[in-house]
């Protein structure tokens, strides 16, 4: 692949131990710098980058052509104002074609743009997906100026000072300002997103930077949505008489954003009021009942990942998007592995024997992604209504 001349290049990315990648800038300009981990989607990009979870992080595309379905306002994942701030860069081979899709409102160029995620293409995203498989994610400087004058040096330094994602906090950075109501059902094809219920289990969802779709999925399956900023307390939660209570995505350590989330999140359990925890609520669940989360080497980050669900006996392919994993070993005696992950074993679910507490390392409502784990949403809201019923 041609390398643009150094002095030139529009477009690089400097990782922590000195490598440099020269290509094409695109989308915002200006540096940005974030923990680099690769995605092997083949389509849902727009999605991806604005999933609130990828706050502080850079996101290298393995399939090359990117964008060329353009953008869209209502694939939109990010649930609150603040949640527009999700993935810091994009790294692809292909340059972004102009779209060609009858969804697309715009270019993939200018919402990369208006979303400030600084973008380089021409990139190697072999070899730098090969760098991250072998030596794990790295920390990275992301550059584009259009007039060519990127100090390679200065961002090599960038990227080397970054601060690793172990021990950061940034669900505070997404998180809603105020609490709210959500409305928003499924999406129909040719219709748009259905509207909520008008009665139904009351659910409220604690917000660490959730994704729309989740809250369109339970809204989808029978609840009325309510939405708390992630550092709610128990009196916050209680007050709207939840039927249960949803701890959602998020970005960061599970640990660091566990210092403030646990009381609240140990204090719904003690209560009885039953509760699923989704990838960041997930881990921050397994850390409430004295379980560990550690970091990956490379994390999940991709559409078809294969996990067996242990109650059904059955594989279900979905959407991963994380750098953290619970140690299943480590979880409580009546906690029970209802999850694991093809790929590698890590813990992908549990729930608990004692108490109406379910969770998922995985992301069930997909956006992008197959539906296979849509069923999380249906059981968790059937389980209140029954519940209701009884
Ligand atoms: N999608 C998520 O909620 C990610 C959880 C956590 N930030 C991780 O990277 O593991």
């Amino acid at each position: 692949m041609s390398q643009p001349d150094p002095t030139q290049a529009t477009g690089a990315i400097a990782l922590a131990d000195g490598q440099v990648f020269l290509g094409h800038g695109t989308g915002a300009s200006g540096i940005a710098i974030g923990e680099l981990c690769f995605n092997t989607a083949m389509t849902g990009h727009q999605e991806i980058l604005a999933d609130p979870s990828y706050a502080g992080q850079v996101v290298c595309f393995t399939f090359p052509h990117v964008g060329n379905v353009g953008a869209n306002a209502e694939d939109e994942e990010a649930a609150s104002e603040p949640a527009r701030k999700a993935a810091v860069g994009m790294v692809s081979r292909a340059a972004i074609t102009p779209p060609a899709n009858w969804r697309a409102e715009t270019s993939f160029e200018e919402w990369l743009r208006t979303r400030g995620i600084v973008s380089v293409t021409g990139i190697d995203t072999r070899a730098l997906t090969r760098r991250i498989r072998e030596k794990g994610m790295a920390m990275c400087a992301i550059a584009h100026d259009p007039s060519g004058n990127i100090d390679i040096e200065a961002l090599k330094a960038a990227a080397a000072a970054a601060p690793t994602m172990e021990g950061r906090e940034l669900a505070a950075d997404v998180t809603r300002e105020a609490a709210g109501e959500w409305s928003e059902g499924n999406w129909v094809l040719g219709e748009g997103y259905a509207a909520g219920p008008e009665d139904g289990p009351r659910v409220v969802v604690l917000d660490y930077g959730v994704k729309a779709n989740i809250l369109r999925l339970l809204t989808g399956a029978g609840a009325r949505v309510a939405v708390l900023p992630g550092k709610a307390g128990i009196d916050e939660v209680k007050a709207l008489n939840p039927d249960g209570v949803v701890f959602s995505n998020g970005p960061g350590d599970p640990a660091e954003t566990g210092k403030y989330a646990l009381p609240t999140i140990k204090a719904v359990i003690e209560a009885g009021i039953p509760a699923l925890g989704i990838c960041l609520g997930h881990q921050m669940l397994a850390l409430a009942l004295g379980a560990k989360t550690a970091k990956m080497p490379q994390g999940h980050h991709g559409a078809n990942h294969p996990v067996k669900n242990h109650e059904t006996g059955q594989v279900e392919i979905v959407s991963m998007n994380h750098g953290f994993a619970v140690d299943g070993s480590t979880l409580p005696a009546n906690a029970v592995e209802t999850h694991v992950s093809l790929f590698d074993g890590s813990n992908s679910g549990f729930k608990l024997t004692d108490k109406p507490v379910w969770a998922v390392q995985h992301h069930p409502e997909a956006s992008p992604g197959p539906q296979d784990s849509f069923g999380v949403f249906d059981r968790f809201v059937g389980a209140l209504k029954a519940k209701a019923d009884a």
